[in-house]
């Protein structure tokens, strides 16, 4: 099996009167299908190193490779590009556009990659919600529904242009525990029985004891002995 995703000597620095060091030395691969979560204390570099990983940000020194493709020469337009055929995001917070429809907001990425027209993005939108459960939401407005139905429906427009690999920052942070342990369910189904890559980043115990493989951050380094407590 190759690596979908590799990271070597991933190095991310902010520059300033104090530069601070976010993320050190940091090396991993991962393969296809695999459902990794990222875990750590507060403020580890969690998020820094899965922003690298997804394209988000660019590395003060090492190399990621998506899909065999080394990215490091890659400038904002390729990236974009990248991101938008080969990543899915969730976050804590939704984002979803507040003025669209629910089904607008999960056409919106199809409709930037272009590759399908008008008719075959509305239908593939209404695949991916009913395959999440809120396709009765489909014509109502983000604040008609509730965090887990905003949650779905962002999980959908993630999924949008069939990627490779979804990328999950703390994707329950926000929700209770039922609507989480929905959540954790779906992440979990799209690894185990679509092929999806999944890599969460989170806090909560029982989504990373779902996961394949945890990968433990402290002061932004692997600690292979990191346990959650
Ligand atoms: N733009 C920034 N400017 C200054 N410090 C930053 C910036 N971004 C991140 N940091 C700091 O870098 C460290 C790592 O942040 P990061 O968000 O990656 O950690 P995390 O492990 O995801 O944290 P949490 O679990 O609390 O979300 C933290 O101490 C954070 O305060």
């Amino acid at each position: 099996m190759s690596a979908v995703l590799r990271a070597e000597h991933l190095v991310r620095i902010l520059p300033g009167e104090v530069p601070v060091t976010l993320v050190k030395d940091v090396s991993l691969a991962i393969e296809h299908g695999e459902f990794i979560c990222i875990m750590g204390p507060s403020g580890s570099g969690k998020s820094s190193l899965l922003y690298l990983l997804g394209l988000l940000d660019v590395p003060t020194s090492g190399r990621v490779w998506l899909d065999g493709e080394e990215t490091s020469g890659y400038g904002e337009d390729d990236l974009a590009n990248r991101r938008l055929e080969k990543l899915g995001f969730v976050f804590q917070f939704h984002f979803l556009l507040a003025e669209f429809s629910v089904l607008d907001n999960v056409t919106l990425p199809i409709r930037r990659l272009g590759r399908l027209d008008a008719s075959d993005a509305r239908a593939r939108g209404l695949t991916l919600l009913d395959r999440l459960g809120v396709v009765e939401q489909s014509a109502k407005y983000p604040h008609q529904l509730s965090g887990g139905q905003r949650q779905r429906v962002a999980i959908a427009r993630a999924l949008a242009n069939d990627p490779l690999i979804l990328l999950a920052d703390e994707p329950t942070g926000n929700l209770d525990s039922a609507s989480g342990g929905t959540v954790r369910q779906i992440l979990k189904d799209l690894a185990h029985e679509m092929g999806k890559t999944v890599v969460a980043v989170t806090h909560d115990a029982s989504f990373a004891a779902a996961a394949d493989r945890r990968i433990g951050i402290v002061d932004g380094r692997i600690d292979a002995d990191w346990r959650a407590v």
